[in-house]
């Protein structure tokens, strides 16, 4: 796990850093320089032409250091300044003292734009230092690169996005975002997703005891401690040891998203999945999915009543395709009273609970809520446009109802009522396809009924479904959809070397 430190505590963090390591700020400037370096010549070739823009703080110089290193490993490097060298700090001015003289370096104010050519934009401009809305020259910077047709990346942090807020104004738009040691908090921001781009961190040696003096109750996943939340299984393993499912969900016109809960559970590795659906989905239900069980309700057409002996399920998931008529809202507050075990409660369920004050109290610390923005503003009665409060939301809503909440998006956050924060790293934009809601409350679902606690599952679910959201990417591009997401799951066991 990364901590998530805000810019003036990772300020007040590298001091201690380097006071008691006995470093030299500029040594540090060096080592993430290199990292950047290290993470560029393996995904770039030789053969395109770098421009590297930058400031005159210490992201710009970190943009000087690494325009040094790049041109001595053979790559073709040009810097443009933004500002005055007299202006600048010491460990900028340290490196541009021993920028190689065959390296180009004009000021951003002599480029004649009509012949500027370039394939890559390197933009170390402002990083953690931004404190107020780009103007005057940064403003003409980050537009006129914006607009190049080039791949950009950014140091740190795209200039203009401010660490710890939402932007106000411009910012450089990146295709990779290469930030040093633990992300920066907006740059989590689904908001922020078409600056930031794909978000690269890189280690830079400051040791986790470090972090240990900040508060701070957020966090950023790392593939290490999702493998660390996983069951292991073994070959004399039962199909009953992974666990019993119900699904319930599913009314005329929207009995698919049930579907694909249950194929992603299956295919999330649960041994036994039933699936609850009305009267008229039982032949539709058992022709698609051959390995589900199904039972139906009273109703044909729409969800009225609740299953018999819930007790046989190890775990339960509510809400995909269910519809919000009065009396599915019935059977839902039916089963929430009577079931005590492990739950996930999704889409409809979540509609239903939002206008229903009995309901919010019938949830308890076995469950996961799995809201999008819009649910999850229909739950909180309030706009949670943006970010920060929405982050303090979530804090507040897992805290009051005792439950784990999946906030779904672009580095879904989860929430647990310890007040624990955890931002996921996995994720495509891809997965912004209909469908892709019902997949994960299956897998979540899936993970509960195989013995997980309800934050495990929830911090393993989002995980594999974001990873596999990716390689169905990879594939199928714009043209991915839920059922691809699910046929990659099993993938995602064979990236983590799991079984
Ligand atoms: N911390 C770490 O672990 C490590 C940090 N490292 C690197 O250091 C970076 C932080 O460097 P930093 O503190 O010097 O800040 P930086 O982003 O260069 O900008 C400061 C300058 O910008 C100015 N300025 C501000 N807003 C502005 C605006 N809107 N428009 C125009 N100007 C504006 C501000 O001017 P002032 O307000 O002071 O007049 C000041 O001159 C960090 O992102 C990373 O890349 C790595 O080298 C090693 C490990
Ligand atoms: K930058």
């Amino acid at each position: 796990m990364l901590k998530i430190l805000s810019a003036r505590q990772i300020k007040s963090l590298e001091e201690s850093y380097l006071e008691e390591k006995g470093i030299l700020s500029l040594e540090l400037m060096e080592t993430a320089a290199e990292a950047f370096c290290q993470w560029y010549m393996q995904n770039f070739s030789r053969r395109q032409d770098i421009a590297i823009f930058c400031g005159t703080g210490n992201n710009g110089g970190d943009g000087i250091a690494i325009a040094r290193l790049l041109s001595r490993q053979g790559y073709p490097v040009c810097v443009y300044t933004l500002g005055d060298a007299k202006d600048g700090t010491a460990d900028y001015n340290s490196n541009l003292n021993i920028l190689p003289t065959n390296i180009v370096n004009k000021p951003f104010s002599n480029i004649d734009w009509e012949r500027f050519r370039c394939h890559v934009i390197i933009d170390a401009m402002l990083g953690i230092g931004l404190n107020k809305p780009l103007e005057g020259k940064y403003l003409d910077a980050v537009k006129k690169l914006n607009s190049q047709k080039t791949m950009r990346i950014a140091v740190d942090m795209p200039t203009g996005l401010p660490s710890d807020k939402l932007v106000d104004g411009e910012a450089f738009q990146a295709h990779y975002t290469v930030t040093f040691q633990t992300p920066k908090l907006s740059a989590l921001f689904p908001e922020h997703a078409a600056y930031v781009g794909d978000l690269v961190v890189k280690d830079i040696g400051i040791d986790g005891k470090y972090f240990n003096g900040y508060e701070s109750s957020r966090y950023f996943v790392e593939e290490k401690d999702i493998l660390e939340r996983h069951k292991i299984f073994h070959k004399a393993s039962h199909k009953g040891d992974f666990g019993k499912v119900l699904l319930v969900g599913g009314s005329k016109g929207k009995l698919g998203a049930i579907m694909l809960s249950a194929k992603a559970a299956l295919r999330t590795g649960s041994g036994l999945i039933s699936t609850f659906v009305p009267g008229f989905g039982l032949p539709i239900m058992q022709s698609s999915i051959h390995e589900v069980m199904v039972e139906t309700c009273t109703g044909n057409d729409i969800l009225d009543s609740a299953p018999e002996n819930l007790d046989r399920f190890d775990t339960i998931a509510i809400g995909p395709g269910m519809g919000t008529d009065e009396k599915t809202a019935e059977a839902l507050k039916n089963i929430l009273e009577s079931y005590k075990g492990k739950m996930v409660i999704d889409a409809d369920a979540l509609n239903i609970i939002a206008k229903r004050k009995d309901l919010k109290e019938l949830i308890t610390s076995q469950m996961i809520l799995t809201p999008h923005l819009k649910e999850f503003e229909r739950m909180v009665g309030d706009d949670v446009k943006y970010p920060e409060g929405r982050i303090e939301k979530a804090l507040e809503f897992s805290q009051t109802y005792g439950c784990v909440l999946i906030l779904k998006g672009l580095h879904s956050l989860i929430t647990t009522p310890a007040g624990i924060q955890y931002f996921n790293p996995t994720g495509s934009q891809f997965l912004a396809t209909g469908g892709t809601g019902d997949v994960l409350t299956g897998v979540v679902a899936s993970y509960l009924g195989q013995g997980y606690s309800v934050e495990n599952a929830a911090l393993c679910g989002v995980y594999h479904h974001g990873l596999a959201g990716q390689l169905a990417g990879e594939d199928q591009r714009r043209g991915t959809i839920a059922s691809d997401v699910i046929e990659k799951i099993p993938e995602t066991y064979k990236n983590l070397g799991l079984s």
